[in-house]
């Protein structure tokens, strides 16, 4: 099959048909496998410059396909037709061609022929493209289209409400693209109508979460609402204007249908930043009410541990060192019959140790008469400690008992006994000996039972040295010693201090609620207070008086402590001194130590126990501050410092 073969016409008849075909087509005689004829399709897909079709073999067209070129022949000569896809003949640019081969015997020709027509594969596929573009992009359009008449409907028959209606309204189509837009939400989001129609609104206006981070469109709830057909609502998320700034926004995204399909969704916003606003607000103000709550419910659980201290305390208030010893001295000596002589600076709480004493002791249930020795004239010392009966010196009209007899069976405290006269120590010393005396212009001598309490702010010692004290009397007096310590020495008991005065303030005022802020007690704590604490109730008291709200007015005294409150000041704010104030400084507070202590070095009630230093230290550092026994006073025999 196909041997060489010469040339023949094209038969005449036929040839226009031929030529008009759409697909490229040859004839070729079977038997020399030449190609009879060859229609325009045919020369342009296959056809080169240097090879004519007609006339020339089509084995040249099918290079090394003779095999499968001689079996698709046969099978077209043996069912009339046929079709291929596995020959790929060679085109007019060199490369074969992808094509499918369909083959027909013609009948009308003498010798055995066949008409083979290609139709292009890479063509059809091409074609068959652009025809699927085409029924896209006519039906995209019509799509979108109806969706666009579809929102626009909704904003013409809507007219009304959406240029009225306060929030922003905006419908968006199934592809997210913004279709309408109302004035309200132009305003607020700041982008012109024109500009956000047809364009992505969630990239536009939704762009990112309060918290700073990207908002991906595929987990946005308005998008969400044409996706699952259902009514999103979302009350705390951001939209952002054009300018990119933020605003807290509440939003309804509602799907649109049409005709069943979700076509979009329509977005009702409001800005709630305001809302917002008003909200943290509110929130910080509830976190702040539950700070204050547990502060004050903390403040509650100190005071009320303070007040149980205060009576274990018996009325003692303070935690610093000082108090603690006192309090331990208390303790001790109330369980004795032991005199008892309380030294401090006035108004400093001796008269509250005494009683503190008294309340401790068995004799709590009997009195605890108290004598001024500073207040009681001098002639009538003797009547006032022991009584008189009438007639006993002018003006005595009726027979009076004395406090020793008051005092009986429970605790006479003198205060001010550094006061009493020299004349009257004496019958002192005997009652507080024998436990008897005489009244005044009475023989009979009376009994009594009395634990004596004494206490001065003077320096007995030296009372006794000048000879103004008697020396027995003292002895009498001092047997357990207590030194009460000026508020300048305990300044971390103020708070508790400044506390108790308040309560009592608003006792007394009858005025609920007073508190101290934290501020108020720094700014007590930070004063220069001189020893007496008197001085810090009475500005508590006033502070009280001129509160508002609840709030204190603390007004502290100007050019901090008084001179003459305390011999030797020992300042305590944090004001930075330098080497020869600090030297001054512990020359000053050492000097007072000494000074409270008698001269008294160590042992529980030295200069050292005061000062809370070994009095090793304290001896060496007398020594290298050059101090003196002059300096302070002129020391006792066999008490001086050493
Ligand atoms: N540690 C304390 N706790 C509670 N209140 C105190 C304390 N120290 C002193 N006060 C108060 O200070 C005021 C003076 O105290 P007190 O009368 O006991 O001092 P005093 O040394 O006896 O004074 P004076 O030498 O003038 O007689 C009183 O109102 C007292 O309650």
């Amino acid at each position: 099959m196909f041997r060489e073969i010469g040339p023949v016409s094209a038969h005449p008849q036929t040839t226009w048909l031929f030529e008009s075909m759409v697909d490229a087509a040859l004839a070729v005689d079977v038997l020399s496998g030449r190609i009879l004829a060859a229609n325009e399709q045919a020369r342009r897909l296959l056809a080169t410059p240097d090879r004519d079709l007609v006339e020339s073999s089509i084995i040249a067209i099918f290079p090394g396909q003779a095999a499968a070129l001689t079996v698709f022949t046969e099978a077209v000569l043996h069912k009339g037709s046929y079709w291929t896809r596995s020959l790929t003949p060679l085109g007019a640019d060199g490369a074969q061609i992808h094509v499918e081969c369909i083959g027909s015997r013609l009948l009308s020709l003498p010798d055995p022929s066949i008409l083979l027509t290609f139709y292009d594969l890479e063509q059809r596929h091409r074609r068959d493209l652009d025809a699927q573009a085409d029924d896209h992009v006519r039906g995209g359009i019509a799509e979108w289209r109806r969706t666009e008449r579809l929102f626009q409907e909704i904003e013409r028959s809507n007219q009304l409400i959406l240029r009225a209606a306060g929030e922003g309204i905006f419908g968006v189509n199934a592809e997210g693209k913004t279709t309408f837009v109302n004035p309200a939400a132009e305003a607020m989001l700041g982008w012109e109508t024109g500009e956000l129609i047809g364009r992505d609104m969630h990239a536009s206006v939704h762009h990112h979460r309060p918290d700073g981070s990207h908002y991906p469109h595929q987990q946005c709830p308005i998008y969400a609402a044409f996706r699952d057909g259902a009514v999103h609502h979302v009350e705390d998320e951001m939209f952002f204007r054009k300018d990119g700034t933020g605003f807290w926004v509440a939003y309804t995204s509602t799907p649109i249908r049409d005709r069943g399909r979700l076509a979009g969704a329509v977005i009702i916003f409001r800005d709630i930043s305001q809302r917002h606003e008003a909200d943290e607000r509110l929130r910080a103000a509830l976190a702040e009410v539950d700070r204050l709550r547990e502060r004050l419910q903390r403040e509650n659980a100190y005071l009320q541990e303070e007040m149980a201290l205060e009576r274990n305390h018996r009325g003692v208030i303070g935690r610093s060192g000082a108090i603690r010893k006192i309090l331990s001295q208390v303790e001790l000596v109330a369980k004795t019959d032991a005199a008892v002589l309380v030294t401090g600076e006035s108004g400093t709480g001796k008269e509250l140790i005494a009683s503190a004493i008294h309340e401790a002791s068995t004799r709590n249930a009997r009195p605890l008469i108290r004598v001024n020795c500073a207040a009681i004239p001098r002639e009538l010392f003797e009547s006032e400690f022991f009584g008189h009966v009438r007639g006993a010196f002018t003006g005595a009209l009726r027979d009076r008992v004395g406090r020793f007899e008051l005092a009986d069976g429970g605790t006479l405290f003198l205060d001010e006994v550094g006061e009493i006269p020299l004349e009257l120590q004496g019958k002192l010393l005997r009652v507080l000996q024998e436990g008897q005396f005489e009244r005044v212009g009475e023989e009979r001598t009376r009994h009594v039972d009395v634990r004596i309490i004494a206490a001065t702010n003077k320096d007995l010692r030296r009372e006794v040295r000048e000879g103004r004290f008697r020396e027995d009397l003292y002895f009498r007096l001092d047997v357990f010693p207590i030194v009460s310590v000026p508020l300048r020495e305990r300044v971390e008991d103020i708070p508790l201090l400044a506390l108790h005065f308040l309560s009592g303030a608003g006792r007394k005022l009858k005025v609920e609620g007073l508190t101290l802020s934290e501020g108020d007690v720094q700014k007590l704590c930070a004063y220069d207070w001189p020893g007496n604490v008197r001085e810090l109730q009475n500005v508590i008291e006033r502070a009280a008086i001129l509160a508002r709200n609840g709030r204190l007015f603390i007004a502290l005294p100007e050019g901090g402590r008084s001179a003459a409150a305390s011999p030797a000041p020992v300042p305590l704010s944090g004001a930075i001194l330098t080497e020869a104030g600090r030297r001054e400084r512990d020359r000053a507070s050492i000097l007072a130590a000494l000074a409270s202590a008698g001269g008294r070095v160590s042992g529980p009630n030295g200069a050292a126990a005061i000062l809370g230093i070994p009095a090793t230290t304290l001896a060496s550092r007398i020594k290298t501050l050059g101090i003196s026994a002059r300096d302070w006073t002129a020391p006792a025999p066999g008490t001086a410092a050493d």
